[in-house]
């Protein structure tokens, strides 16, 4: 295990797949039917006309605009980058977004597109989606993006070694693409839509919060279901109740599938009910998303000027 690791766990949970199973298994269980039902209460919640512009510019600032395409190209890229870094150039009241996120083969592209303007780079790294790979190629997936310059490593989890109840394994391979992330902050990909129940949802969260997760995201955004409220709520459920054992916090990144703005109000809502206020920040909160910007953008230009600009008016996200 590398020096570096945050692992958190006892040394004598952690030491056997047995102990740290038994560990996991001793959460307490998760009332799937109380967090779907505690998730559709608060999506009806209405905001204030005044509180949506705010909320508008807060969700445009967590954004990790995406582009994950095997068809993606350096022009396509740059031009991502220009989006991010200036959103609507008839309006520079519109703040940047968090961060760019790309292949590791675009990582280079993205940091020299984005140089100065305080916009990240993220990358997938460890074989994504699948993290079908030897654990030696996703450290060097890894290396790779963060010596081009990613800022942030998002990383899938071995759903294969989790589901089969090899968790040991997932842990091993959490601290040690978190070693090779350096100075780079880590998100931890659980691939939700594949965990089949909630209880497996906190565990995972759990797991990945003590290998030493910056932060837990929902999905690849390549396996349906992606984000889902109660699923995102059970994971801000999970940092909460990590920080307040702990004192450590993480960061929670619904991705997939999040395309309309009263969808990311939804989340905030749900952030500022679940975690608490502390959560609403980029820092702590991000909506992974490839094509929800220009309909922020859209409904931001509403409020402004009482008229919508059709999708056209913006560059393609
Ligand atoms: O991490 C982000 C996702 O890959 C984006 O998914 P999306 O294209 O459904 O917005």
């Amino acid at each position: 295990m590398p020096d570096t690791a945050v692992a958190a766990l006892a040394p004598d949970i952690a030491a056997s797949n047995t102990s740290l199973r038994a560990y996991l298994h001793g959460l307490p269980g998760v009332d799937e039917v109380g967090a779907r039902a505690r998730a559709a209460d608060l999506a009806t919640r209405s905001i204030k006309t005044t509180a949506k512009r705010a909320a508008i510019d807060l969700a445009i600032r967590m954004v990790d605009l995406t582009t994950l395409e095997g068809a993606d190209t350096p022009g396509k890229v740059r031009a991502l980058c220009a989006k991010a870094a200036l959103p609507d150039p008839q309006d520079r009241s519109v703040p940047r977004v968090a961060a760019v996120c790309v292949y590791p083969d675009l990582v280079a592209t993205a940091v020299s597109a984005l140089a100065g303007t305080g916009v990240g780079v993220a990358s997938v790294a460890t074989a994504f989606p699948s993290g079908r790979a030897p654990l030696d190629a996703k450290l060097s997936d890894t290396r790779r993006a963060v010596v081009d310059g990613a800022t942030e490593i998002d990383m899938v989890i071995d759903r294969g070694a989790f589901l089969s109840g090899d968790y040991r394994k997932v842990y091993e391979e959490i601290i040690a693409v978190k070693d090779a992330c350096g100075a780079a902050h880590l998100k931890v990909i659980l691939e939700t839509g594949e965990l089949v129940t909630y209880d497996n949802v906190r565990r995972a969260s759990w797991l990945a919060m003590h290998a030493g997760a910056d932060f837990i995201k929902t999905s690849t955004g390549k396996v349906s279901p992606a984000a889902t409220l109660p699923v995102t709520l059970v994971m801000l459920e999970a940092v909460r109740d990590f920080r307040a054992a702990t004192g450590r916090q993480v960061g929670v990144k619904p991705a997939g599938g999040i395309r309309a703005t009263k969808d990311a109000v939804r989340y905030l809502v749900l952030v500022n009910e679940t975690a608490g206020p502390d959560w609403l920040d980029p820092v702590w909160f991000r909506l992974g998303a490839s094509s929800l910007l220009n309909d922020l953008l859209m409904q931001r230009t509403k409020l402004t000027t009482g008229a919508y600009q059709g999708p056209d008016y913006y560059t393609l996200d």
